[in-house]
Formats: structure tokens, C-alpha cells, sequence
């Protein structure tokens, strides 16, 4: 069966994932589109014989749509996820699952009134390779109990409308998301060191940010996010636990010895990065819808999670104190009961 997808977002990472939906994935195919740009959505729609459609709603109320993907900007996502889960569709969100928690809670409630899951968020990092096998090692025991989590996310630059909320809200969200995955513990405290500027960048941006968590075991994780960093994309992740530590590979590249020198490159972007892990994702999704199963990925529950917790970070970054996570609710059953 091929699952027929719609698409709410033609914009930088919606084009990428319907492109990837349309010649990379196997038994899947994109048939209606739309975004606020209308020429955008004819042309994107035109390029891989889709239709265009006006609104959200007629892509997920479309007979030709059995699952729908939402990569409009974060503070849309909320209406298109409620009507799909209305609509009784299958859906695919991009991070964030909403931009306030009140709106998580409410895809929550919708989902669990309807009784099976229907969302799944966009986190990538839980589908790269290198995470996985991290994970593997973890719940192996082959480093023992983890005790500490040392980790960088570090863009080469970012644009003028980035802010310093958005260092938790739209990049270290993607560590919170992995961690809490990882590491199968909760994240009870944050706290966020302003080290001095760059120099590089605008005046009005507190970059680098270190971001301390501690989890409900008492492991604790430093975060570096260097949104500016100038040489590159680099993602760094070393988990220490009692009997030794594992840590995330640098993506293979070619090493080249020339002029006295010994090199490899450092990507320079996302895309880039999490290539394949954005394969990995859209393919295992569509499995599940295909076969009209549950999807397996990170749940409305972690979508939640991971807004209140950039949410307490924004606190912290304006206080400077020490945040507790407790506006934190008590996972349902229905996403597989408490964690700690
Ligand atoms: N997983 C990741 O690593 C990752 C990477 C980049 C972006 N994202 C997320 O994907 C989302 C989109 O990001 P982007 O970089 O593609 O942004 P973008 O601005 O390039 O594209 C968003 C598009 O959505 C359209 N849009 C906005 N509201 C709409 C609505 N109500 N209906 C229809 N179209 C609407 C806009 O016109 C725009 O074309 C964001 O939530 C972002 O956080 C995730
Ligand atoms: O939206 C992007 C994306 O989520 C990337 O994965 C992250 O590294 C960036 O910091 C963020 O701005």
C-alpha cells in the first residue's frame, strides 16, 4: 500500500522532507500540499505532482490524505496536530510539538480521548546512528550506572531574528528530547551559565549559554549551545558511568594529508548532519501508518516534555538561578506510565 501524505509547510524543512518522502522513502507519496505562500505551495506541489491546497485543514480533511505532515512555523503546529487527531489521522509533526505547554496538554488529551496513538514529533536525533548504538551501550550496563552527560550543539551562525530563548527552545531542545530518551530519566533541574559573548555576533544575544540539567537518578549534564560558533556544525555528546563512557561518533569524512597538514571536514549544517536520521525517521513512520499501527517514535508525552522544560530554561536564563521542573506533570499510562 503506499500511504498518501499531505503536507501543512512548504518552507525550508517541509521541501526537504517531501522531497525525501518523494524519492527517497519507498511506499510513500506526497498528494496535496499548502502553505501561507501560495505560489510556494503550487510550485513545490507542481514539482512533485501534488495538489495545492488553501488551508491546513482541506490537506488533512482531503480524501486523498491518509497521514499528514506538519512543517509550518512552531506556534501553528498545535491547530493542525488537534484537527488531524480529529480527523483521526496519523501525524507527523516537526519539533515543536506546541510552542506552551497548555497547548501540548490539550494534543494530550485529544490523543488519549481518541484512544490509540496518532502523533508522532519530530525529534531526529533518536533515529542517527550514532545515538542509537549510544543507547544500546547504555542500557547494555556495559559503562554501568551513568553518572555524567558532557555535551556541545554548536551552529556556525544563525540569522538576526534568532533570540536567546531559542537557544532552549529551538536548539537544545533536540538534547532534551535525546536525553530523556538515552538515559530513560527525567530531567528535574535546569540552570543556564551566561559565559562572555562572542564578539562575533549580535549585540543582543547571550551566545555561547551553558545549560546544566540534573535527572530524577542524579545524573547530571552539562550543554554547551554555541549558536555561533564560525567553523561549523558540531554535535558532541560523552556519556561517563561508573565502568566507562561512550561517546557519539564525528560523521565519517575523507582524511586528507596535504601541505603539512592532517584533515578532515566539518559539516556545516543540520541537514547535513542528521541526513540519514531524517531517512530513518520518515521511513520507520511510515511503516507504522502503512501497516495502521501506532507509531513508535517520540510521543505527544515527550513533545510535552520537552516544552516545559525549555520553558523552565527560559526562566533560568533570565534569573539565573536554579530552575525545578515542576510544572512537569506525571506520564499517563497511556504513554507507558511514570518515569521516576
Ligand atoms: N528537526 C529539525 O532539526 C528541524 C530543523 C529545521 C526546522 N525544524 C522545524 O520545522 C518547522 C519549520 O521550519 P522551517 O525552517 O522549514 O521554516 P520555514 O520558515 O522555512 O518554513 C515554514 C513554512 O510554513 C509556512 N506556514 C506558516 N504557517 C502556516 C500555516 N498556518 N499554514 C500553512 N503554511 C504555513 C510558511 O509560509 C513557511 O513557508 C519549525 O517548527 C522548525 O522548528 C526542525
Ligand atoms: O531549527 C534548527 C534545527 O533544529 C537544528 O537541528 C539546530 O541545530 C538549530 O540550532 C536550530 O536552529
Amino acid at each position: 500500500m503506499t500511504v498518501r501524505i499531505g503536507v501543512i509547510g512548504t518552507g525550508m524543512i517541509g521541501q526537504d522532507h517531501i522531497r525525501r518522502l518523494t524519492h527517497v522513502i519507498t511506499g510513500t507519496e506526497v498528494t496535496a500540499v499548502c502553505d501561507l505562500d501560495t505560489a510556494r505551495a503550487e510550485e513545490v506541489a507542481a514539482s512533485v505532482g501534488a495538489r495545492a491546497l488553501p488551508t491546513g485543514g482541506a490537506v488533512i480533511d482531503a480524501a486523498d490524505v491518509d497521514a499528514v505532515v506538519v512543517t509550518s512555523w512552531g506556534p501553528t503546529h498545535a491547530e493542525h496536530v488537534l484537527a488531524a487527531i480529529a480527523a483521526g489521522k496519523p501525524v507527523f509533526c516537526e519539533k515543536p510539538l506546541a510552542t506552551t505547554a497548555e497547548d501540548c496538554l490539550k494534543i494530550v488529551s485529544a490523543e488519549t480521548a481518541h484512544g490509540s496513538r496518532l502523533v508522532q514529533v519530530g525529534f531526529m536525533r533518536r533515529y542517527d546512528a550514532g545515538y542509537r548504538e549510544m543507547r544500546q551501550v547504555i542500557t547494555s550496563g556495559a559503562i554501568g550506572a551513568p553518572l555524567m552527560v558532557h555535551c556541545a550543539h554548536r551552529n556556525a551562525t544563525v540569522p538576526e531574528s534568532y533570540t536567546s530563548a531559542m537557544a532552549a527552545q529551538d536548539t537544545a531542545v533536540h538534547e532534551i528530547d535525546v536525553l530523556r530518551w538515552l538515559l530513560d530519566d527525567e530531567i528535574r533541574t535546569v540552570q543556564v551559565l551566561r559565559p562572555r559573548r562572542t564578539s562575533k555576533r549580535y549585540a543582543h544575544l547571550q551566545d555561547p549559554q551553558i545549560m546544566l540539567f540534573e535527572t530524577a537518578e542524579g545524573v547530571r549534564i552539562d550543554l554547551e549551545v554555541f549558536v555561533n560558533c564560525q567553523y561549523g556544525y558540531d554535535i558532541q555528546c560523552e556519556t561517563v558511568g561508573e565502568e566507562g563512557l561512550v561517546r557519539l561518533p564525528d560523521p565519517a569524512g575523507v582524511a586528507v594529508r596535504s601541505a603539512g597538514r592532517h584533515s578532515t571536514a566539518v559539516l556545516q549544517d543540520w541537514k547535513g548532519r542528521f541526513e540519514n536520521a531524517f531517512d530513518t525517521e520518515f521511513r520507520e513512520w511510515a511503516e507504522t501508518v502503512a501497516a495502521g499501527t501506532e507509531p513508535t517514535g517520540p510521543s505527544a508525552w515527550d513533545g510535552y516534555a520537552a516544552t516545559v522544560i525549555t520553558d523552565a530554561l527560559v526562566q533560568a536564563l533570565e534569573s539565573g538561578e536554579i530552575v525545578h521542573v515542576d510544572a512537569l506533570k506525571e506520564r499517563p499510562a497511556f504513554y507507558g506510565g511514570a518515569s521516576r
